[in-house]
């Protein structure tokens, strides 16, 4: 299914075969490039087709009149698209092969008989059809036809506005109408509507997308979070009012009211919008925005619920701190090992402390702390610590007062390395807060990655969780991640080919032994990507952070809007991150939204030219196999097939991985 400007389009597609082909796979001929068995079918019609439509190559035209509109004014092109789409499939059966051929070349050549108010009566008429749908007969006298005029001819049901002559009111009552009416997708954008939202929008359950943006609504958006299968919302440059509406922003790709009078606290939008979707409301508040909420919003439902938890929160630390300075005033309490202050934990490791960085986290991260502290005993008991041979012994307490420093701060937490013994021992502590698992399953979860272990899985040395907190820690690696190999400050060095297939390789492996042995518990990775590819003394990659999370890749394919929410599909969305790290080993580009925008333009340039250009230059400068590059361009590509099902497991992946590097090493015995 393709969106945007194509939602709704229907093509035919005719494939011819060559006479000689003999392979398992198809060719790229389908978009006039020369012949490769690289792709299969699936590959052709669910990536490269639609890539070929949503990103024509202007600069090599097969309709000029088309490709220079699209350079000249994009936005008259795609309306020009978008009318040709919703002209093509309301007459869908009418259109012969050989129309449908001569169809493509016309595209801006085309010149549109109707006009604005055409278009809307088409959509009136094909509304009435679907409505009747073949049970009802339908009298010549309703109108509701393309050769009369909604007004002048009085259609049945319809007002309207007698100074305008425009469609203003349809109602149609009694007419024993039996059509369905599956409104998936709703648009009204860039018009000048006005008025309220009307509250039976909610009746809508099949909406898909939802546009009404660039017009003058001005009403609240009605309680429309029973519709579960929303992908788009577009609202802005409107006037409504009211809160932010409730949706599934886990499910959303699109999702903008900015420019209206929405008012309170944004509400939790799983980090996939920025506050370009909110701006230009002022009465927003809410950390997308930068703008801290009064304490007195409320809101309803489970928002309302965590901040009364955060407000409950903040009056449990102030009663701790006056707890606190109560006991220290009448001198009941000894600040040995529980308090958590400042001066306990520089008598200990001052002298270990040299730079500003490298303070104790409980400095640092008082605040953070001193829920922990609330009661230190209960914490010392819980820190559970797993097999690895470095950390045995380690206390809750050690962790808390060794010198710490802050390496990041990911989407579900913050990461501390942190050392002990004077340095001897280095680890990394992520600490995520809001996590929705409980002890029990991360008690499971920690248990089997500890049994499971790879000698390139980077599996947790000591875990421990709380209400409020959990900790994972796991020993730290001094060479960074790939993210950083690639984007950071030592990036400009050389990158060999070789090395680049050796841990496509690595991770490969290490990621199938894992869907092998933790298959049947339902544990995948969840947020496979290069900042949780590291590298260990010897440079060798292993993967950090297993089992965390439930779900984080999103595939582009709308189809699969449901898919990932169970564990199989979290092990598909594996494959996918995997295809990205290919991806991006094989391009050095950087990823945005998890990877989609690169899986992108990979394949756009791959559709537009089939050309080395995908690949990093330094590749090529390094006289690296042209052959291998594309394929592992293919595999990556397979990985990231835009239908979950048709990705390959890993253990077909490393095969077809460790195929290239046997002979890669092949060629390099023998040049
Ligand atoms: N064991 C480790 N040793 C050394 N560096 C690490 C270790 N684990 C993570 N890092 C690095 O610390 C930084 C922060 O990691 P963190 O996991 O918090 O964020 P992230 O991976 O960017 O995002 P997310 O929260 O989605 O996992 C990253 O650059 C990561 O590569």
């Amino acid at each position: 299914m393709l969106i945007g400007v194509y939602e709704g389009g229907v093509w035919k597609i005719r494939v011819e075969l060559p006479d000689a082909y003999s392979f398992g796979s198809l060719c790229l001929d389908v978009i006039n490039q020369s012949w490769s068995p690289m792709f299969d079918l699936s590959n052709i019609f669910d990536v490269f087709l639609p890539q070929l439509l949503l990103y024509p190559n202007p600069s090599d035209p097969l309709n000029r009149d088309a490709a220079s509109l699209m350079m000249k004014d994009r936005k008259q092109y795609d309306q020009k698209v978008k009318e040709r789409v919703d002209e093509e499939t309301v007459d869908d059966e009418d259109v012969t092969d050989e129309e449908t051929g001569s169809s493509d070349d016309e595209i801006a050549g085309h010149v549109d008989p109707y006009g604005e108010d055409e278009q809307v009566k088409r959509s009136h008429v094909g509304f009435m059809d679907r409505l009747v749908a073949g049970n009802v007969e339908r009298d010549q006298s309703w109108g509701w036809n393309m050769t009369s005029d909604p007004c002048k001819d009085k259609w049945l049901g319809v007002s309207c506005d007698s100074q305008s002559k425009l469609v203003k009111k349809v109602v149609l009552k009694q007419l024993n109408l039996t059509g369905v009416l599956d409104i998936g997708c709703l648009q009204a954008d860039g018009n000048q509507i006005s008025g309220h939202l009307p509250d039976s929008l909610k009746q809508l359950g099949d909406l898909k997308r939802f546009d009404i943006s660039d017009n003058n609504l001005s009403s609240k958006v009605p309680d429309i979070s029973g519709i579960s299968g929303l992908i788009t919302f577009l609202a802005q440059n409107n006037e409504l009012s009211g809160e932010v509406p409730n949706l599934d922003f886990s499910n959303l790709l699109q999702f903008n009211i900015s420019n209206n009078n929405f008012s309170g606290p944004i509400p939790d939008v799983k980090g996939r919008f920025s506050a370009d979707s909110f701006s230009g409301n002022p009465g927003l508040c809410g950390e997308v925005v930068s703008r801290p909420c009064p304490p007195s919003t409320r809101k309803s439902g489970d928002s309302s619920t965590k901040q009364f938890a955060i407000y409950s929160g903040y009056a449990a630390l102030g009663l701790v701190a006056v707890l606190f300075i109560a006991f220290k005033l009448v001198g009941k309490m000894k600040l040995k090992q529980d308090t958590i202050a400042v001066e306990a934990n520089t008598s200990k490791h001052n002298n270990k402390t040299s730079s500003t960085s490298n303070k104790s986290m409980i400095t640092e991260n008082k605040s953070e702390y001193s829920i922990s502290s609330f009661d230190s005993r209960a914490v010392l008991s819980s820190l559970v610590v797993l097999t690895s041979p470095t950390v045995q012994g380690l206390r809750f307490d050690d962790l808390l007062r060794a010198p710490a420093e802050l390496l990041g701060k990911g989407k579900h937490g913050s990461l501390y390395k942190v050392m002990l013994d004077n340095g001897a021992t280095t680890l990394a502590m992520k600490r995520i807060r809001e996590w929705s698992i409980t002890s029990e399953e991360l008690k499971r979860r920690m248990r089997r990655l500890d049994q499971a272990r790879h000698p390139n899985l980077l599996a947790p040395v000591a875990f421990y969780s709380s209400k409020q907190d959990n900790l994972l820690v796991y020993e730290y690696q001094p060479n960074g991640s790939l993210f950083r190999l690639l984007h950071g400050p030592e990036s400009g060095q050389a990158f060999e080919w070789e090395s680049r297939l050796n841990i496509a390789a690595i991770v490969a492996e290490e990621l199938a032994f894992m869907h092998e042995e933790l298959g049947e518990d339902g544990i995948a990775h969840g947020n496979l990507k290069s900042t949780n590819i590291l590298f260990n003394q010897n440079m060798d990659p292993s993967i950090s952070e297993y089992g965390l999370m439930e779900f984080q890749h999103q595939s582009f394919d709308l189809q699969s809007d449901n898919f990932g929410k169970d564990s199989y599909g979290s092990f598909k969305a594996d494959i996918y991150g995997f295809g990205v790290i290919l991806l991006k080993l094989l391009t050095w580009k950087p990823v945005q939204a998890n990877g989609i925008d690169l899986a992108r333009w990979v394949h756009s340039v791959v559709t537009e030219e089939w050309t080395v250009e995908v690949f990093d230059k330094a590749l090529i400068s390094q006289d690296a196999s042209e052959e291998r590059m594309l394929n592992l361009l293919q595999i990556a590509l397979k990985c990231i097939n835009p239908n979950p099902y048709e990705r390959p497991n890993l253990n077909q992946v490393v095969l077809m991985i460790n195929r290239l590097k046997d002979e890669e090493d092949r060629s390099s015995f023998d040049p």
